[in-house]
């Protein structure tokens, strides 16, 4: 599995489809697959979409899913996991994975950290063993892990900040795509390697930082920095400026994002690609998305409720199962509970997507996104 055959061999591209507005629909070629887009990628962080097997993740629609190099070069390491065949073959995945370049992980997980032109270097969350990552370490964990979508090693800075520290951050993020993509020149073909926008809530250093990433020119770009706590109308601005600088026949990724509202209003300005803890976490904390919004099943008011969460969902978790076993399921912390709602999360995100996609083949996004957000509106009846 970890050797796609030759014949099949295509290099990274993007196909444009259709647009409606700014809305596009697409397609994003790798040599392990196609991905549909606008696409939701689930996170698998440490090899696993927590509590879904690979094959039932596949079946909700998912063309491609996420790891982490972070976690993985921590636990199992990087080196391991290229012993035993690579990331798609250890985690029984064939399709496209997309790893992040553990950044973002490091100044939010790691302890005892020091930046310094040169990388980052820090303590362990886990052991506190001491590691560092360069532009040139964490390209080299990606290619380990056999990654088809890599991103470049970059310093994403948590908003509000100061415009001299976002500046700072963006200058160091553009010299770390440099490198990075120097470091990506020795891998394997087929494989591509993303540049990642910064510039934090300051719209002449997105476009800085934009510029910069084109004129070193990548086959993706990834919008960073956001989803750090800035208000959504602050996130979606940023995608005004950012978007329409992007190369229309390449794909943008947008990071860490998000609610499906996030997702629909930032398909609406031209972004491809999402991923987002929130379907798989959410589902973990007895929350489940549905056509009526979101639902805790925590609450009291489901413990006789005979009904399941949607009758007209393809997922048998939304299906077959009342609500009442699952407040029962939650409640008792089953394990079964967070399985079932991380299934009927996931099958929602991935409904929503295929949605998306077919209202903007039809050119209806802008009534597609209304319906939803009136579904939601109406709420849990
Ligand atoms: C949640 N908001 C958010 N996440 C973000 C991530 C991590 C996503 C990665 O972190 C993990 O989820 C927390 C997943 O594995 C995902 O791949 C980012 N990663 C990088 N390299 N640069 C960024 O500017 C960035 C911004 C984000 N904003």
């Amino acid at each position: 599995m970890n050797n796609p055959d030759p014949r099949q061999q295509t290099d990274f591209h993007y196909r444009l489809h259709a647009t409606d507005g700014a809305a596009r629909l697409g397609e994003v070629v790798t040599p392990r697959g196609v991905v549909r887009t606008p696409a939701f990628m689930p996170v698998g962080t440490a090899g696993t979409v927590k509590g879904m097997y690979p094959e039932q993740v596949r079946d909700l629609g998912a063309d491609i899913l996420l790891g982490n190099t972070y976690h993985l070069m921590l636990r199992p390491g990087a080196e391991r996991v290229a012993r035993l065949g690579g990331l798609h073959e250890l985690m029984r995945w064939p399709h496209p994975i997309l790893t992040d370049s553990g950044g973002f992980q490091v100044m939010s997980l790691a302890g005892l950290r020091k930046m310094s032109e040169k990388g980052v270097t820090f303590r362990s969350h886990i052991d506190g063993a001491y590691h560092e990552l360069t532009p040139e370490r964490s390209i080299e964990i990606q290619g380990l892990l056999g990654a088809d979508i890599q991103m470049q090693l970059d310093e994403c800075v948590r908003l509000p900040a100061s415009r001299d520290e976002i500046n700072r951050a963006l200058q160091l993020s553009l010299r770390w795509a440099e490198r990075s993509k120097r470091a990506f020149e020795a891998q394997p073909k087929g494989r591509a390697l993303f540049g990642i926008v910064q510039g934090g809530d300051d719209a002449e250093l997105r476009t800085q930082s934009a510029r910069g990433l084109i004129d070193i020119d990548f086959p993706g770009y990834s919008i960073g920095g956001l989803a750090v706590g800035e208000p959504q109308a602050v996130m979606l601005a940023m995608l005004e400026v950012v978007t329409p600088i992007l190369p229309k026949d390449k794909p943008r990724y947008l990071m860490g994002v998000g609610t499906p509202d996030d997702i629909i209003e930032s398909v609406a300005r031209g972004v491809d690609m999402f991923d987002c803890v929130m379907p798989t976490r959410a589902g973990r904390h007895a929350q489940a998305f549905t056509r009526f919004g979101k639902i805790n099943l925590k609450n009291a008011r489901h413990a006789d409720d005979p009904r399941p969460l949607d009758a007209e969902s393809d997922c048998p978790a939304a299906r077959d199962y009342s609500r009442a076993y699952l407040h029962h399921l939650v409640r008792c912390e089953e394990m079964l509970g967070s399985m079932l709602l991380t299934w009927v999360n996931l099958a929602y995100y991935q409904s929503l997507m295929a949605g998306i996609r077919a209202a903007i083949a039809q050119g209806r996004f802008e009534a597609f996104k209304a319906e939803v957000k009136e579904g939601w509106a109406r709420g849990d009846i």
